[in-house]
C-alpha cells in the first residue's frame, strides 16, 4: 500500500496514518465525533495491515526495493509475475507505475533491473527480450506500440494461455529501448484532465515483458520464459465528483465496470482460497481475462494499493484498502516455464487443466440459465403489470377523449338551442304580426308548424342534453377511479411506472387544454348572442319605440327578453364591434382582444372592464360597471351590480336569469348589503371568489390607491372588487402562462363598484 502526499490542489484533513511500515489507519473524517463515540466504535475509522505500507516520504524506490525487485529476479528465471496499481483516480497509480524522472516509477526501476541481471548472466546463458505494449480502453484493446492499430481481440491459446492475437511484440536489447516504446506507448494513451486528475488515465495499460533464457553449454535444447506484465489501471471514479460529462462520463462508467470485474475477480480468488471453490468471473472484462494469469495462475502477483491522504477522499480509500485487504488472500501457483524446443507434457497439462476449467466453467453458466428459467413466473408477473398499465393508458386516454366528445356536443346542442330560441323568438314575432294583417291564416298556420319544429327541436336537444350531462357525471365516475388506480400504481411501483404515468398525466393536460379551448369558443358565441340583443335593441330605440313598452307586450307574451337598460348596464354599448373581438383558433385563449375580457383557464372567468387609463378619467368613465363571473361553465354564474335600487337588482335578477338559462344556481345580491355579507350569504360566491381570481391569467396587477379610507380589506393586487382602480402593471406586458398572447393594454382596468361614495367619484367596492 502506497500513500501518496497532499497534492498541490488539495485541501482538507490528513486522516491517514502509516504504523510501522506495515499498517494503515483512515482517520473517522468527521471531526465532530465525541470521546463516547469514539469509545464504543461508532466512528468510521478503519485499520488495515499490509505486507508493506509506504507513507508520502516514501519513494518509488523504496517501494521497488522492497516489494518489486525480488519478483523481477523471478521473471528472468522463467517465473512469470504481474504488478499492478489499484486505486481510485487521481490517488497516484501513474506516478507508481511510470513515475518522473526524479522518482522513476515501478515500470522504469524494474526494465532496468531485467537488463542488469541479463547483464550478468550473459556469458552464460542466451537471451532474448520481448515488449508489447496495449491499452484497453472502453473495453476495446489497442496496440500502443502501433501508431495505427484497429481493435485487437483476446484468444485462449492452449499453449499460452490467454492472448492477444495480433498484438506487436518488439525485441529489445536495452532498457533503453524500452522505455523508449514505454514514452511512446504512453503519449498514445487515452489520457484527460478531469475534475479530480489533470491527466486522468482513461485506459487500463499493460506492459508485457518476455524473457526467454536459453542456457549455451547444458541443456541447449531447454528454454526458460519468464513474463512481467506491468499493469497502469485506470482509476475508478464517481460520476458526481469528476464533473464528468459526454465521452468522458461514459468512459468512466466503462472503467468503473471493468474495475468492478477486476474486483469482483479478488473477491472470489479471496473467497476461494478461505472457504474452498467460488466461482471467479474473469469472463466479465477483457481486463480480468488479460490478468487471469497474473491473478490466480502461474504467477508472483503484487499488487500496489494507492490512496490519498485527504479526508475527502474517505470512502474511495477505504474502498481500495478493502480490495487490498482481499487480495491478501489470493494464491497464485508459481512454476517455472522451462520448456524444450517441442512441446513439453507440462504444456499438454496446462492444456487439460484449462480446458477442465472451462468445462466447469460452462456447467456453472448452464446451471444458471436453469436456474432462470425457474424464475419465469415472476418474469410474468411483470409482463401483466406491463399489459395492466397499458389497458389503463388506454382507458384513461379514451376516458379524455370521450368527455372532449361529451362536452363538445353539449356545447354544439346548447348552440342549436340557443338559434333555436331566437328563431322562435321571431316566429312569434311574425305570427303576430301575420294574424293581425291575414284574413285566411295559411302563412299563420305555416309559421305555427314551423314554430312547432322548432318547440320540438328544443325539446329534443334539451333531452339529449340531460342525457350528455348523465354521461359526463359518469365519465368522470370513470375517471375518479382510473385516477385512483393511477395513484395506487404510483405508490406501489418503482420508478419505471411512476413516469409512464407521468407521461399520461401529461396527455391528459393537452387534452384538458384543447378542453378549455373549446369552451372559450362556446362562451364567445354566447356572448354574440347578447350582441346580437343589443344590436336589436339599438335598432328599436332607434326606430323611437318606448322600451317599456316592448318589455310588457314581450311579457303578456311570455317572451323573454333583455331589456335594454340592462344591456347599457353591462357597457355593451361602449364595447368594441364584434368583428373586432372575433377569434378564430389562432388566437390566444384566455384573451379577447379589445374587450378588457380575460379568460381563465380553470375556471372561466368574464371580467367587464372599461377604461380608465388614470384615476383622472373624467366622470362619465366611471360608470358603474357590473361584473360578470361565470365559474365552472356550467355550475354558477355571478352577476354583481353597484345600482343600488331595487327595481335595478330585479331588473339584473331576471336579465341573469335570461341570460342563464333560469338556471336555480345563480348566485348573487344587492350591492347594499355589507361585502361580508353578500359573501356570507352566498357561500358559492365565497368559494369561488379567490381561486377565481388566482387563476385569472391577468398580469401581476399594481395597485393605485385612490385613497387611503377606500382601502379594501380583501388580498391586495387579487384584481377584483377593490376600492381602487387597479391598473396593470405596465412593466408586466407578458403573460407568462400564454407567451403568445397580445400584450396586455396599460389603458384598460378592472373596475367594480360604485361610483358615489368615493371621494373622486371612483367606483367603491362592496365585496
Ligand atoms: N507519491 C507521489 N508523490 C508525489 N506526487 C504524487 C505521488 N503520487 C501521485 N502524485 C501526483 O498526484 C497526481 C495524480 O497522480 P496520478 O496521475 O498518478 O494518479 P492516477 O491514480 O494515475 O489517476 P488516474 O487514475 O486518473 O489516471 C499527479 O499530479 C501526481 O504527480
Amino acid at each position: 500500500m502506497e500513500c501518496r502526499p497532499f497534492a498541490e490542489k488539495e485541501r482538507g484533513r490528513d486522516i491517514v496514518r502509516v504504523i510501522d511500515r506495515k499498517e494503515v489507519l483512515v482517520l473517522d473524517p468527521d471531526l465532530s465525533k465525541d470521546y463516547l463515540e469514539r469509545i464504543q466504535n461508532r466512528t468510521k475509522e478503519k485499520k488495515y495491515s499490509f505486507d508493506y505500507a509506504f507513507g508520502r516520504d516514501s519513494t518509488n524506490s523504496d517501494v521497488y526495493t522492497k516489494c518489486i525487485s525480488s519478483v523481477i529476479s523471478g521473471v528472468v528465471q522463467g517465473l512469470n509475475a504481474t504488478v499492478f496499481a489499484y486505486g481510485s483516480t487521481g490517488s497516484g497509480k501513474t506516478y507508481t507505475m511510470v513515475g518522473t524522472k526524479d522518482d522513476p516509477g515501478l515500470m522504469v526501476l524494474s526494465l532496468h533491473r531485467i537488463f542488469d541481471l541479463i547483464q550478468r548472466n550473459k556469458s552464460s546463458d542466451e537471451f532474448e527480450v520481448t515488449c508489447s505494449y496495449l491499452e484497453v480502453y472502453n473495453e476495446v484493446i489497442y496496440d500502443l506500440l502501433e501508431r495505427s492499430s484497429g481493435h485487437l481481440e483476446l484468444r485462449e491459446d492452449p499453449e499460452q494461455g490467454i492472448i492477444v492475437a495480433g498484438l506487436r511484440c518488439i525485441k529489445v536489447h536495452s532498457a533503453n529501448k524500452i522505455l523508449e516504446l514505454l514514452n511512446l506507448g504512453n503519449s498514445r494513451r487515452k489520457t484527460e484532465s478531469t475534475e479530480a486528475n489533470a491527466t486522468s488515465s482513461r485506459s487500463h495499460a499493460v506492459l508485457e515483458i518476455t524473457v526467454k533464457r536459453k542456457q549455451k553449454n547444458k541443456y541447449r535444447n531447454q528454454v526458460m520464459r519468464g513474463k512481467l506484465a506491468l499493469v497502469d489501471l485506470a482509476g475508478s471514479e464517481r460520476a458526481s465528483e469528476t464533473n464528468n460529462g459526454g465521452q468522458k462520463l461514459r468512459d468512466g462508467a466503462n472503467i468503473n465496470r471493468s474495475l468492478l470485474a477486476l474486483a469482483n475477480c479478488i473477491n472470489a480468488l479471496g473467497k476461494q482460497h478461505k472457504k474452498g471453490l467460488a466461482y471467479v468471473p474473469y469472463r466479465n472484462s477483457k481486463l480480468t481475462r488479460i490478468l487471469k494469469d497474473g491473478l490466480s495462475g502461474n504467477s508472483q502477483t503484487v499488487m500496489v494499493a494507492t490512496i490519498s491522504p485527504a479526508d475527502i477522499q474517505y470512502h474511495h480509500t477505504v474502498n481500495t484498502l478493502k480490495y487490498a485487504d482481499r487480495a491478501k488472500e489470493i494464491k497464485t501457483h508459481i512454476q517455472k516455464n522451462i520448456g524444450t524446443i517441442d512441446t513439453h507434457v507440462s504444456d499438454y497439462q496446462r492444456m487439460i487443466d484449462s480446458l477442465q476449467i472451462e468445462v466447469c466453467r460452462l456447467k456453472k453458466e448452464l446451471a444458471e440459465k436453469e436456474s432462470q428459467q425457474i424464475i419465469k413466473p415472476a418474469e410474468k408477473a411483470v409482463d401483466d403489470e406491463l399489459s395492466w398499465l397499458n389497458t389503463l393508458s388506454h382507458e384513461t386516454n379514451e376516458n379524455v377523449q370521450e368527455r372532449i366528445n361529451l362536452q363538445k356536443a353539449l356545447y354544439e346542442l346548447e348552440e342549436t338551442n340557443l338559434r333555436n330560441r331566437t328563431e322562435l323568438q321571431h316566429l312569434d314575432d311574425a305570427i303576430a304580426k301575420q294574424q293581425a294583417i291575414e284574413k285566411d291564416g295559411s302563412v299563420v298556420e305555416t309559421l305555427r308548424a314551423r314554430r312547432q319544429i322548432i318547440l320540438d327541436n328544443i325539446r329534443d336537444n334539451d333531452e339529449a342534453g340531460v342525457n350528455y350531462q348523465k354521461e359526463i357525471e359518469s365519465n368522470e365516475k370513470h375517471r375518479c377511479q382510473l385516477q385512483d388506480m393511477i395513484e395506487e400504481a404510483i405508490s406501489n411501483n418503482g420508478n419505471k411506472t411512476y413516469l409512464r404515468i407521468l407521461s399520461k398525466y401529461r396527455l391528459l393536460g393537452m387534452a384538458n387544454t384543447e378542453l378549455q379551448f373549446e369552451m372559450a369558443m362556446r362562451d364567445q358565441v354566447i356572448y354574440n348572442q347578447r350582441e346580437v340583443v343589443r344590436n336589436m335593441w339599438d335598432l328599436l330605440m332607434g326606430l323611437g319605440l318606448d322600451e317599456r313598452r316592448i318589455l310588457d307586450l314581450a311579457a303578456k307574451r311570455g317572451i323573454a327578453i333583455e331589456d335594454w337598460t340592462m344591456a347599457s348596464h353591462l357597457g355593451l354599448s361602449t364595447i368594441k364591434q364584434s368583428s373586432e373581438l372575433a377569434f378564430g383558433r389562432n388566437a390566444p385563449s384566455g384573451y379577447f382582444p379589445g374587450m378588457g375580457l380575460s379568460y381563465s383557464r380553470q375556471s372561466c372567468i368574464f371580467e367587464q372592464c372599461q377604461d380608465s387609463g388614470s384615476s383622472s378619467m373624467p366622470e362619465e368613465c366611471h360608470k358603474p360597471t357590473p361584473a360578470f363571473c361565470r365559474e365552472e361553465h356550467h355550475s354558477s354564474y355571478f352577476v354583481v351590480s353597484q345600482d343600488h335600487s331595487p327595481s335595478a337588482y330585479m331588473r339584473m335578477r331576471k336579465s341573469s336569469e335570461h341570460w342563464v338559462g333560469g338556471r336555480s344556481n345563480i348566485c348573487f345580491s344587492t350591492p347594499d348589503k355589507h361585502p361580508q355579507d353578500l359573501r356570507r350569504s352566498c357561500p358559492e360566491l365565497r368559494i369561488h371568489t379567490s381561486p377565481l381570481v388566482k387563476a385569472a391569467y391577468l398580469p401581476p396587477l399594481s395597485l393605485l390607491p385612490i385613497s387611503a379610507s377606500s382601502k379594501c380589506p380583501l388580498e391586495q393586487g387579487s384584481g377584483i372588487l377593490n376600492s381602487s382602480y387597479i391598473v396593470p402593471n405596465p412593466e408586466c406586458s407578458n403573460r407568462p402562462q400564454y407567451s403568445n398572447m397580445p400584450p396586455f393594454t396599460p389603458t384598460r382596468s378592472v373596475s367594480f363598484g360604485s361610483s358615489n361614495s368615493s371621494p373622486h367619484g371612483h367606483p367603491q367596492s362592496f365585496v
